[in-house]
């Protein structure tokens, strides 16, 4: 199959240098199966990158939570994806659910930033994933596919995009998507993928899971077959975030 199991811990607007540096220790002192099984990638807020950059056990990589549209410039406040890649920065989440309802980031501005990243070397995490109301009125599919099209039309080499499903009514909520839920929606954009993009994408572009996620729930969660992995965030601030990056194990013993 070759996806590899990708765990994702979004730190976003928290944490001050003495959390963070306590959080990096856990993680360096950490036992976790090896890099051949288990991609793990933080992100922490822009300001704590270099110190998280630089302090990070080497088998670990750190990922930006945003980053600007297209080449930097007069945008006050923003950061480039420059600059990303001048500080060594691999990874960015684009199209968190709270950057597109929040700050109003449509599908296609997200479209746009995903193309930027990939075509300046960076891979990212693209975010997808339906509010409550949409799902209660049965628009979850239309909704994930509607936004996945917008990224779809917009680039042509998937092997640097993890695509995370999150659910909105899901996430900081403590109400898990049941593993039915997730591997339905999964499949579900490996069906779209198959039928948009190519077989071959549907078949190695890795769709994470996020909303939720402890570790209680991951191993049940990783279980499914369509789900490669998780986008954590409550849970990665804590060192339970160690539990759901083994959760990769499930995989393996599958
Ligand atoms: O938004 C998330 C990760 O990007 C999920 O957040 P929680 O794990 O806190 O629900």
């Amino acid at each position: 199959m070759g996806r590899k199991f990708f765990v994702g811990g979004n730190w976003k607007c928290n944490g001050t240098t003495e959390e963070v540096k306590k959080i990096v220790s856990t993680l360096n002192d950490a036992q976790v199966p090896s890099q051949d099984v288990v991609e793990v990638v933080v992100s922490p807020p822009f300001v704590f990158l270099p110190l998280v950059k630089n302090s990070l056990r080497p088998d670990f990589h750190v990922a930006a939570q945003n980053a600007w549209v297209k080449k930097g410039g007069a945008f006050t406040g923003e950061v480039s994806v420059e600059m990303l890649v001048n500080l060594d920065i691999p990874w960015v989440i684009l199209g968190h659910s709270e950057r597109r309802l929040i700050l109003g980031e449509s599908n296609e501005f997200v479209g746009d930033k995903v193309a930027y990243a990939l075509a300046q070397g960076l891979k990212v995490i693209a975010c997808v994933g339906e509010t409550l109301e949409q799902r209660e009125s049965g628009s979850t599919m239309d909704v994930v596919a509607a936004q996945t099209k917008a990224i779809a039309e917009r680039i042509s080499n998937w092997s640097d995009v993890v695509l995370a499903y999150e659910p909105v009514w899901a996430i900081g909520t403590g109400k898990v998507a049941t593993p039915a839920q997730a591997q339905e929606v999964h499949l579900e954009l490996r069906k779209w993928l198959q039928a948009n993009v190519n077989a071959e994408v549907a078949a190695t572009t890795r769709i994470i899971y996020g909303g939720s996620v402890n570790g209680a729930n991951c191993k049940e969660l990783a279980a499914q077959p369509d789900v490669d992995g998780f986008l954590v965030g409550g849970a990665s601030l804590k060192p339970e975030f160690i539990d759901i990056i083994k959760a990769a194990e499930v995989k393996q013993n599958a």
